[in-house]
């Protein structure tokens, strides 16, 4: 067996009297690519914040690389990608200052990739150096994006990263994923809800419902053994 990347234990969480994540067991092994399903509110924004140790959780525990995630070290912390559904940070900084900011926090940090990605992705010229709240939604995801591979992390965790990006920028951020990210063994977490997307890239998924990841498997094993498209299983699943 490959060593584990994420190992989440028992997590709950609630917020108020709503109990979101029920009990979560789900540990993924290094070098998968999942895809995360639910239904809208079913708790995947939580699950992943929680398991990124971005969130605090009622009890359970998640460890990254073998360590917990409340006490990472920097080199652990510098594996690490991580794509939030809406970031609002540094919205007044522009594109560039936000890169270099970064940049300096990391020690492998591929500006090469970086520079490539802006040309590629429409970020380079006047919306390099545009406030980054003047920019589209879709703009703003790209560069989320950006700054999340630029340092070549191991494990990428992405939380619906292509729900504001038009069909070119979609088809773009899943070449860049496939032919780079995949491609080196990083391990891939990403949450989406346009399943034709996560067929092309993901080799497994899982689904999160009831607060419990309820099955995950190779995702041509669980079509081929039900002989269902990926929407009835879906649809089957978060039932
Ligand atoms: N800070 C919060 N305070 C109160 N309730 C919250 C908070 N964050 C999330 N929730 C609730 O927890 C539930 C799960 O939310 P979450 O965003 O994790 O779902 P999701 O599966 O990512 O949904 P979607 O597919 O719509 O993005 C929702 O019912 C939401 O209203």
């Amino acid at each position: 067996m490959k060593p584990l990347v994420v190992e989440v234990a028992n997590l709950h969480k609630s917020f108020g009297n709503q109990q979101v994540l029920q009990g979560v067991n789900w540990n993924i092994e290094s070098g998968k690519v999942i895809g995360l399903l639910g239904r809208n509110g079913a708790g995947k924004s939580t699950l992943i914040e929680s398991l990124l140790g971005l969130r605090e959780t009622d009890s359970g525990h998640s460890r990254l690389f073998g360590q917990p995630v409340t006490a990472l070290d920097d080199d652990t912390r510098a594996r690490i990608g991580y794509v939030p559904q809406k970031s609002e940070l540094f919205e007044w900084m522009t594109p560039l200052q936000v890169l270099d900011y970064f940049k300096a926090l990391y020690p492998r940090w591929n500006q090469a990739k970086v520079d490539g990605l802006m040309q590629r992705w429409g970020l380079a010229g006047v919306s390099a150096s545009k406030q980054i709240s003047k920019l589209s939604g879709g703009e703003q995801q790209r560069l989320s994006i950006i700054r999340a591979l630029a340092h070549d992390p191991q494990l990428l965790v992405l939380d619906e990263p292509v729900a504001s990006l038009d069909p070119a920028g979609r088809r773009d951020f899943l070449k860049e994923l496939i032919d780079d990210v995949i491609e080196r063994g990083t391990t891939v977490v990403f949450s989406t809800h346009i399943l034709s997307d996560l067929e092309r890239v993901a080799l497994d998924v899982a689904f999160l419902q009831g607060g419990k990841i309820v099955l995950h498997g190779e995702l041509d094993e669980l079509l081929e053994g039900r002989n269902l498209s990926l929407e009835d299983l879906f649809l089957e699943v978060t039932k």
